[in-house]
């Protein structure tokens, strides 16, 4: 189940984000983080990736061409978080989550899709959301219905669009715990858009380095979050160094006059 991007061209009203963009095969199993500055179109590459916006290329999951592929079928393929966070509305985080799981596995009994809904909530640790309104919830609370919403579905590609953007140390670890089982449970893959490079370091399996201009790296986070790359791409001076327990953590120092 190996994702492939092939001469991707990506962007809004005739202004290519990305143009002819083409990335080694991501294998099944992985967890790639998806790292660049502000504007430099990681969630564009993602809606481009999930069929959200106009693109032009390649995208192949299991060698099947996503983009060819009905809503119907698509949505079984690929779950989605957008940034801005699920909105508060007056449905309680069962009901949401109930509908996108059914949307995607039509076909199976209303036990399993119970089983599997109190599965996730349980691996997320928000079993205690369940019977709560949206509308009544913190932004937290919300971006981890809606990641329920989309792990439910156990689609084959997950494309999480910043989902850790508003939680806390917990919950950013319960998160990516979570998607990194189910990836290599599953022998499912997901990209992850995040600002946090020590999350990427930890629990990634690939980062994906975006720089201004449509350049794109990918690689193993240590090989690839070099302290020459950060210079380049984000204009920091920082250092790579291991705590206590040996996790490389990045040591940001002071912005570089660009
Ligand atoms: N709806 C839109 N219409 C036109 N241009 C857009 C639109 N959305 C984003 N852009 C532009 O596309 C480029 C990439 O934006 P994108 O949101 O993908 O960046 P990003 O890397 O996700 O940024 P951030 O880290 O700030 O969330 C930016 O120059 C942005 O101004």
């Amino acid at each position: 189940m190996s994702l492939e991007l092939q001469r991707l061209t990506v962007g809004y009203r005739r202004q290519p984000v990305f143009r002819a963009l083409t990335l080694p095969a991501i294998e099944p199993g992985s967890l790639v983080a998806v790292v660049g500055p502000n504007a430099v179109g990681k969630s564009t590459l993602l809606k481009g990736i999930a069929g959200l916006l106009h693109a032009s290329g390649q995208v192949r999951l299991n060698g099947q061409a996503l983009h060819e592929l009905a809503p119907a079928q698509r949505v079984t393929q690929l779950g989605y978080l957008p940034q801005p966070l699920p909105q508060a509305v007056p449905l309680v985080a069962y009901e949401t989550v109930f509908s996108a799981c059914r949307a995607a596995r039509n076909g199976e009994s209303r036990a399993a899709t119970e089983r599997a809904i109190e599965a996730v909530f349980d691996t997320l640790g928000i079993r205690q959301l369940a019977l709560r309104q949206l509308a009544e919830m913190s932004g937290g609370q919300r971006q981890m219905v809606g990641l329920a919403q989309v792990l439910v579905r156990r689609p084959p590609l997950m494309l999480l669009d910043e989902p850790t953007s508003a939680l806390d140390l917990h919950w950013q670890l319960n998160v990516l715990e979570a998607v990194r089982t189910a990836t290599r449970e599953r022998a499912a893959i997901a990209l992850v858009a995040s600002h946090d490079l020590n999350l990427a370091l930890r629990f990634c399996d690939r980062v994906l380095v975006l720089s201004p201009g449509g350049r794109a790296e990918m690689g193993a986070p240590e090989a690839v979050l070099t302290p020459a790359l950060l210079a380049r791409t984000y204009g920091i001076e920082a250092r790579i160094e291991r705590c206590s327990r040996g996790h490389p953590i990045v040591l940001a120092d002071r912005p570089l006059a660009r």
